[in-house]
This record gives structure tokens, C-alpha cells and sequence, in this order.
């Protein structure tokens, strides 16, 4: 339904120069959810989420935010948006609360709002003995608290966040997590889209992936609609030698595959189908005094992204 709708893409395309980086791609991201956009460098994350942002102009197509078209209707969308782009400009002279004030004051929050909001995330991102402090001389890190905050100054309906937690310690990390998980249930259906190299930081925020390749969308679902089209389970198998393991990969009739860099372990993904189970057992039985280590574990994002990293992959077919 267009309700449930928060951001509509249809038809973008990005072209720099001759370079096409975004190539007719439509898109609809879910209001409420929380949908992470993965893919490998260069695949059009960063350019995808600076036009729904209005930080760029498509070349062709239309991106639509909360009814408000990007382009003919910048403002109104800008206003619903709060953005952490991948780099920040921030006034390296200023201090963290001074400028989350001025952007809660930008925001019309009016002075006092904007200071209360302003200690509140000073208080959320613990920039407390920081605050004073001018940009110029924070660490990177604490930079990128200051950068999320400003993000979170409005409470807006859509936060638009690119690769938020590089240069995060890992506390920091799992406290930003929590506090965008409260976000996107509280005061309000609030939509997030967050673009990760990170799949852990996939796996605990997505509620919706999109995976981006060559500038098109080959994958958009959920979490485990896209881990169940990898495979039900997956087998690792680790043996006492790299000859064993070549052994097994000549003979084995299940279509193990190499792990890579790993030359003692092989995998197989499992679907649904018994044959090919019964195929591994004979396999696993016919190099049982060589075998270390099975496992049998459900599949990972990373699983999913391997599985998307080569063109002729299982997971644009229908699942089975
Ligand atoms: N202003 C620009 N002018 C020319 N080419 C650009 C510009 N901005 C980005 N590109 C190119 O567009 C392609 C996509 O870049 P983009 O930053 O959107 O990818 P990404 O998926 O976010 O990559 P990464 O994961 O490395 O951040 C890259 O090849 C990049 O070099």
C-alpha cells in the first residue's frame, strides 16, 4: 500500500560523465523499517542515499520522500530528513553543542527546544566532557558521535545514515544500535536507511536489506527471506590435511565448495532437497578418518553476500 511506503525510487539513474552508477533502478523502502543497503565498494550506496537526501540530482527518474518529490520539492523533503553522510563538514571551530544547537535551531526546534534537545544526545553519545571541546581537536571517533547526533537533532521521520559506525568503538557501536532501535519504535512510524560494509551491523538493524551491484538492486527482502534463498543450513566440513580437502572436493558428489583461504575446510549450502543431503553424508562418510570439524549452522548475511559477490548466483533465481 503507498502508505506503507516512506521513500519511493523509480526509475533512478546516476550517470557521472560516461560512468552509469545508478541504472534505472526503483525501489520502495518500507516506513517504520529499518532497511540497511549493502553492496561492494563503489556499487552506488553512498550515491543512492545523497539523492534521496537532495545532497544530488538524478540524471533521470524520481525519488519521492514522505510524499515530497527530491528534486521539485527539495525543501519539504530535506525538512523530514535527518542525514550523517559518509563525511561530514563540520565547522571544525565550533563545539559538539554548539553545533547541534545551531542545527536544532535551522530546525525551528526554537532556542530553548534546540538546547534540550542538544543535552539529551551530548547525554545519549556520552559527548558530556567533550562538549565544549572545538571539532578541530576531537578524534575521529568522537567526530562521528557529533556527526550522528546532528543527524538525530529533529527527530526526523526519515534518518538517512551512511556507513554510521566507522571509527565507532565497539561500545559506542552496540549503544548506537540500541538507541536506533528505540528510534525507529518510538513516537511514530520512523524509517530508517543505513548503507553498511559491516554485515554484523546488518544482521542487528535490518529489518529490510537491499544489495546493491553494478548500480542495480539484485536483492531486496528480508533477512531471513534472503538467508532461507542461500539455503536452509549450512554444512562446514574441516579436514586433517589440504590433500584430504582436495580429495573430498574431486569426489564429493554434493557440491562442496573451498572455503576460501581456509584450504583444510569446504561448505555446502543445504536446501530443502534430501538428495543433496544424503549426497553429503556419503561424501562426509567416504572421508570420515580425515574429518576434524562439522557444523552444521543456518546461513549468515555473510552467506547471502557471497552468495550475491558472482553474477551467476542461486539467489536471483526463485527459491526452489
Ligand atoms: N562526484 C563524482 N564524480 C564522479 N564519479 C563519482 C562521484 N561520486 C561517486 N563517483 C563514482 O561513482 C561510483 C559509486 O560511488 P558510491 O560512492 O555511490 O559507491 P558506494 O557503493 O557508496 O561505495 P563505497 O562502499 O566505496 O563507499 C564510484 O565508482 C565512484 O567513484
Amino acid at each position: 500500500m503507498v502508505n506503507d511506503i516512506s521513500v519511493c525510487v523509480a526509475g533512478l539513474t546516476k550517470r557521472y560523465g560516461e560512468r552509469t552508477v545508478l541504472d534505472d533502478v526503483s525501489l520502495e523502502i518500507r516506513r517504520g523499517g529499518r532497511t540497511v543497503v549493502l553492496g561492494p565498494n563503489g556499487a552506488g550506496k553512498s550515491t543512492l542515499l545523497e539523492i534521496v537526501s537532495t545532497l544530488r540530482t538524478p540524471t533521470a527518474g524520481s525519488v519521492v520522500v514522505e510524499g515530497h518529490d527530491v528534486v521539485a520539492d527539495a525543501r519539504a523533503a530535506r525538512r523530514l530528513i535527518g542525514l550523517a553522510p559518509q563525511s561530514n563538514a563540520l565547522d571544525p571551530l565550533a563545539t559538539p553543542l554548539e553545533v547541534l544547537e545551531f542545527q536544532g535551531v535551522v530546525l525551528g526546534l526554537g532556542k530553548r527546544a534546540a538546547r534540550r534537545r542538544s543535552g539529551e544526545l551530548v547525554e545519549l553519545f556520552g559527548l558530556g566532557e567533550r562538549q565544549d571541546t572545538r571539532i578541530a581537536k576531537l578524534s575521529g571517533g568522537t567526530r562521528r558521535k557529533v556527526d550522528l547526533a546532528v543527524a538525530l537533532v529533529g527527530k526526523p521521520s526519515l534518518i538517512v545514515l551512511d556507513e554510521p559506525t566507522t571509527g565507532l568503538d565497539p561500545l559506542a557501536r552496540i549503544g548506537f544500535w540500541a538507541e536506533l532501535k528505540r528510534l525507529s519504535s518510538e513516537g511514530g512510524p520512523r524509517t530508517l536507511l543505513i548503507s553498511t560494509q559491516d554485515l554484523h551491523e546488518a544482521e542487528v538493524l535490518a529489518t529490510d536489506i537491499v544489495v546493491l551491484r553494478e548500480g542495480g538492486v539484485v536483492a531486496h527482502d528480508s533477512p531471513d527471506a534472503l538467508k532461507s534463498r542461500v539455503g536452509a543450513r549450512i554444512l562446514t566440513l574441516t579436514l586433517d590435511t589440504p590433500e584430504s580437502t582436495h580429495d573430498l572436493l574431486d569426489a564429493a558428489g554434493a557440491g562442496f565448495v573451498a572455503e576460501p583461504d581456509q584450504p583444510t575446510t569446504v561448505r555446502l549450502a543445504l536446501p530443502g532437497d534430501p538428495a543433496v543431503l544424503r549426497a553429503a553424508l556419503d561424501d562426509i562418510g567416504a572421508a570420515a578418518s580425515s574429518v576434524e570439524e562439522l557444523r552444521l549452522t543456518g546461513p549468515s548475511l555473510d552467506d547471502v553476500f557471497a552468495a550475491l559477490a558472482t553474477p551467476t548466483t542461486p539467489l536471483e533465481k526463485e527459491p526452489a
